[in-house]
């Protein structure tokens, strides 16, 4: 196992870890320049889009280093997004070692703090690497000093480099093969192995991302999965080459795949344990979780003949995707729908946007809420994702609410600003920390439904984007919350519904009615809009009745005119719901999410 590295590129968004690893690819020969689309490492045309690593994957690569010796170097990528932390941690299981990727330009931010912290659990030897020096405002010293002060490694040590032109890149792998360890294990135990990742193959089923902790595997072994206790003989199992390699054997300490055979990838999960059937091990791997979705919203067809094709499209997007859940839902206002269940807003923004984009789905999605627990007067307790689910208010006792622990990591001018917005959201502080000189880590817990309104938006435009944060679950308390309804043209709108801080109910309502009223758009007559909390109106608007039709500007016979404009509102009506007589656009359902600035 001597010849073998695992290791990781951890970074802040955007600090340069796709550059880097596709630079690594290159200088090994992994991939032909010919073939080198730009970051091979993102899969998927939308992280390609977004520039943001969605999933972990994982390549090999073959390099002979100064002392003359072939090495065989797996790196695995991760995910670059704080709602996929719980992969990044299972990925970072996989590895002995870490580049730790930190933009010259930029420093150290949360997400270098937060996967960093990561790493460290893990065990993981720190490389770091300063990324970016062939810009002009790089600081690479200053940035090397700051790396120091964290990790205690001397700032001239640390290699200096630019990923984009191919400077001291080569210095890297040196460096991986001489202070990165090669793995331990045993090759006799029976059989560990760390599922990391995977994805959907439609010919060989979900292939399992593994690598090897002890013991080792053919293509011939039946495999056991140990949490979800499933059996099964898999179709092959080989290496990352980059593309899929079959290969007879994977041995101790190596990084390779399972083509399953199995249908999704709910029945194969990250961080389970795999062995074998003829020889088990005794134990799993530490540090399985189960994801469970943080976030709840609803989605339905904006016509309603698109539900099944909704439903083949989620159907498909989770066999990808374990962390995806939906079950069908019905809206007074919205019909027929799922509730879908997320890791965070970020996650189901990618989803919203792949229905959208691959499938071509017209979607409307209800502002999002988080899973409330309530304890009704006759002591049973309820679980709700959505406003609507809530019961009558005298037959509730109480009603629990998810908090987090968030760590901000900001320069220390915008202390008092981040703070205000904090208590703003219900939050409060717990500690602060000077990890590095002129920064500071903030920690508070928080309502995570405080937290999944627009909270990043507001902390990067109060610091001019120089803030980070990250966040993880912390329990469930008692709050004083209340159901904020919308009426629209006298009927309740559910999927306008929200569970809101009674405090907040009625500053709430009136802003959500008066962004309503401009929302809406105006239909043959007037609409009333109206805000009640606790059986009172607390707020109430009236959308003006329009005044023209549109038609009524093409004069005569004057029939392709007419034709381009019928076009353009039949366009224009992407996105829109009627719910009752009134049209509602998309914007509505989300104008609960941004109340902060009216
Ligand atoms: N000037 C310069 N730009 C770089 C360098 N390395 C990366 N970049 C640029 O920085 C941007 C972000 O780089 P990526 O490699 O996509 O960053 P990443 O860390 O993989 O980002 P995520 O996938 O979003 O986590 C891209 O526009 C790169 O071209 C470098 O050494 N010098």
């Amino acid at each position: 196992m001597d010849h073998i590295r695992n290791f990781c590129i951890i970074a802040h968004i955007d600090h340069g870890k796709s550059t880097l690893a596709d630079r690594l690819l290159q200088i090994t020969g992994t991939i032909s320049d010919r073939d080198m689309t730009e970051q091979v490492l993102d899969n998927m045309d939308l992280e390609r889009e977004k520039g943001v690593t969605i999933k972990a994957s994982a390549v090999r690569m073959n390099y002979t280093a100064e002392d003359g010796k072939q090495y065989e170097l797996n790196l695995i990528d991760t995910p670059g997004h704080v709602d996929f932390n719980y992969e990044v941690s299972r990925a970072l299981a996989a590895c002995e070692g870490a580049l730790l990727v930190v933009d010259a330009t930029q420093g150290i931010e949360a997400q270098t703090l937060a996967n960093l912290y990561l790493a460290l659990d893990a065990n993981l030897t720190i490389l770091p690497v300063i990324n970016k020096i062939d810009l002009v405002s790089a600081r690479p010293d200053e940035v090397a000093q700051e790396i120091e002060d964290l990790l205690g490694i001397p700032a001239e040590s640390i290699l200096k480099i630019s990923a984009k032109a191919g400077i001291n890149v080569e210095q890297v792998l040196e460096r991986v093969v001489k202070e990165i360890a090669p793995p331990i294990g045993n090759e006799v135990e029976p059989l560990q192995a760390l599922i990391f990742d995977s994805h959907y193959d439609s010919y060989k089923g979900v292939i399992a991302y593994v690598r090897l902790m002890h013991g080792s595997l053919s293509a011939e072994d039946t495999i056991y999965l140990m949490a979800t206790k499933t059996a099964v003989k898999p179709v092959e199992v080989g290496i990352f080459a980059p593309d899929l390699k079959p290969v007879k054997r994977l041995n101790v300490g190596e990084v390779g795949y399972i083509a399953t055979g199995l249908k999704t990838v709910s029945e194969c999960r990250v961080g389970d344990t795999v062995t074998l059937v003829a020889q088990k091990a005794e134990n799993p791997l530490p540090g399985y979780q189960k994801v469970k979705p943080m976030v709840f919203a609803g989605i339905y067809p904006v016509e309603g003949e698109d539900y099944e094709n909704l439903r083949e499209a989620l159907e498909k997007l989770q066999l990808n995707d374990a962390s995806l859940v939906y079950e069908p839902e019905t809206s007074q206002a919205l019909n027929f729908g799922f509730r879908c269940g997320f890791l965070g807003l970020f996650h189901m923004e990618i989803i919203q946007e792949r229905l959208e984009r691959e499938y071509d789905l017209d979607i409307v999605v209800t502002a999002p809420s988080v899973e409330y627990q309530v304890i009704k007067r006759d002591g049973t307790k309820l679980v709700i994702d959505s406003p609507a689910q809530l019961p009558p208010e005298d037959d509730i006792e109480e009603i629990l609410e998810p908090w987090m622990k968030l760590q901000i990591f900001t320069p220390t001018d915008y202390y008092g600003t981040i703070m205000d917005l904090v208590i703003k959201r219900r939050g409060t502080f717990v500690e602060q920390d000077y990890p590095a000189p002129n920064r500071v880590q903030l920690s508070y817990e928080i309502p995570l439904s405080e937290l999944i309104v627009d909270f990043f938006d507001e902390l990067k435009s109060r610091t001019r984007g120089y803030a980070s944060m990250d966040y993880q679950f912390a329990d469930y308390r008692a709050g004083s919350l209340v159901k904020l309804e919308i009426l629209v043209d006298s009927e309740p709108v559910d999927a306008l519904a929200a569970i809101v801080h009674r405090d907040d109910a009625y500053h709430k309502g009136q802003a959500l009615v008066s962004r309503l009223k401009k929302l809406i758009p105006r239909q043959l007559y007037d609409v009333a809009i109206q805000a009640s909390s606790g059986g009172r109106i607390i707020s109430r608007a009236n959308v003006k009745a329009m005044r023209k039709d549109v038609l009524a500007k093409c004069y005569g016979g004057d029939i392709t005119r007419k034709k381009k404009l019928l076009e353009k509102q039949k366009r224009g009506k992407k996105r829109m719901k009627m719910v009752g007589n009134v049209e509602i656009p998309q914007e509505a359902f989300m104008a609960v999410l941004r109340l902060e600035d009216e």
